[in-house]
This record gives structure tokens, C-alpha cells and sequence, in this order.
């Protein structure tokens, strides 16, 4: 659920601590820290294979660290487990659609398993990322970009309030952009938080919106 009097709460909703990971013989994260507060947007950048994907996939609990710890609300994971997996929507590289069914019966069976949802709704949210002509086509008739907006749509349709997002404007456009960046603020001003993988920042200089640079 989005916390909107949390937006003003000086306690990390999302925090992690002196994380470090390996990925084979490659001591990949050394001790990253960060916290995340209820409105905030935080970008991870650097350079290819730095480790961005994989402090993403650690922090929504897809690959253990080694060492260090992660806390939502406080509590570290995984005891904090249940109400954290409820809280978050995670969009990888790949979108996770499938591509014989339509946009709108992707949506809709991947937000039902989670809540209650009319088809007006998911029909309204296609149309807010301008995505309502391919309601009913097959995924796999889409471009990469329009099938990239289907799976943000399945991002904002959650409720999560913690969006953990690689790279989420892969193949987008500059008004695809643009639109995302509005649902983002939007999300924020409602107390919600985005991390992202990114090598293109979004809502620059906004408040509220930070870098974390992995070397
Ligand atoms: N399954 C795996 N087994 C071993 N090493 C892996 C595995 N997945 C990723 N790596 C390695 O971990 C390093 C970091 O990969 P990661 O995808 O986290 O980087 P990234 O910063 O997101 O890169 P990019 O900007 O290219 O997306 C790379 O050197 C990669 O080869």
C-alpha cells in the first residue's frame, strides 16, 4: 500500500547495509549502503558489469548477499519477507510478458494474482502510457518499446510501493519517457519509492531523486 503520511518520515523505509556479493570469482559488491525514504526515486549508475542488475536482483531478494544485511520498514530480510514481497514490483530487463496473449490479458493475469482488478482499470492504465490501440493484440505483435510499456503498466497496476525497475526505459521513446517520468513523479508524490538500474536518469534535479554510483 502507499504510504502517503510516510512521504514526510525521516525512518528509511528500504535500507541497505555493507552489502557485499561475488559472482563467480568477482567480488562484485563491496559494501554498499544506501537507504531509500518513502517519495524517493534512486538510480544506481555505472559502467557495464559494475553490478547494477545484480544489487537490484539482491535487494528484491533474487540472488543472497554474502555479507551485510537489507531492512524493510526496519526489519531485516528475509524475516521481513511477506509484507516486503507485497510491497515491491520488480521489472528485470526482460519484460516477463507472455507473447501469445494480449496486452490486456497479460495485465490482467499478472495483477489478479495480487488483487482485484476490472478490466476498466487496466483498459485506463494501457491508456495512460498511450498503449490503448494494442489492448487487444498479442504481445508478440508489439514493438519493443510498446511491449515495454505493457510491462511498466504492470508495474504501476500492482500498487506496490517499492518499484525496483533495470533499466525501465529500454526501448522507449522520448514522449514514452516522458509519460514514464510522470507516473514516476506521481508515485513519489503519493509516498511511493522507485530504485532503478539506469543509464539514462530520469527526473533529473527533482527532489527527492538521487544517484548511487557503483565503481
Ligand atoms: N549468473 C552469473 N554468474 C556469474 N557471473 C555473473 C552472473 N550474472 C552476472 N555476472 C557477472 O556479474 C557482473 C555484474 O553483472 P550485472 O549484470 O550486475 O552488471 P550491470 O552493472 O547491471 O551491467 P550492465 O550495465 O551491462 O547492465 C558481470 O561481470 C557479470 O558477468
Amino acid at each position: 500500500m502507499l504510504a502517503k503520511d510516510a512521504a514526510t518520515s525521516t525512518q528509511p523505509q528500504l535500507e541497505a547495509r555493507a552489502v557485499h556479493l561475488w559472482r563467480g570469482e568477482k567480488h562484485l559488491l563491496r559494501g554498499v549502503s544506501f537507504a531509500l525514504h518513502a517519495g524517493e526515486l534512486l538510480q544506481v549508475v555505472g559502467p557495464n558489469g559494475v553490478g547494477k542488475t545484480s544489487l537490484l536482483r539482491s535487494v528484491a531478494g533474487l540472488l543472497p548477499v554474502e555479507a551485510g544485511e537489507i531492512f524493510w520498514q526496519g526489519q531485516p530480510l528475509p524475516a521481513a519477507n511477506d509484507d516486503y514481497h507485497r510491497e515491491l514490483a520488480y521489472l528485470a530487463h526482460v519484460n516477463g510478458l507472455k507473447s501469445d496473449l494480449t496486452a490486456l490479458e497479460n495485465l490482467r493475469f499478472a495483477v489478479s494474482i495480487r488483487r482485484d482488478v476490472t478490466t476498466e482499470e487496466l483498459r485506463d492504465t494501457l491508456q495512460l502510457l498511450r498503449i490503448e490501440s494494442c489492448s487487444d493484440l498479442p504481445v508478440r505483435a508489439l514493438s519493443a518499446g510498446q511491449k515495454r510499456r505493457v510491462a511498466l503498466a504492470r508495474v504501476m497496476l500492482t500498487r506496490a510501493s517499492l518499484w525496483i525497475l533495470d533499466e525501465p526505459i529500454t526501448n522507449l521513446d522520448k514522449a514514452g519517457i516522458a509519460l514514464f517520468e510522470a507516473r514516476i513523479a506521481d508515485h513519489m508524490r503519493q509516498g511511493g519509492m522507485i530504485l532503478t538500474a539506469a543509464h539514462q536518469l530520469l527526473l533529473q534535479g527533482q527532489p527527492g531523486v538521487r544517484t548511487l554510483e557503483l565503481q
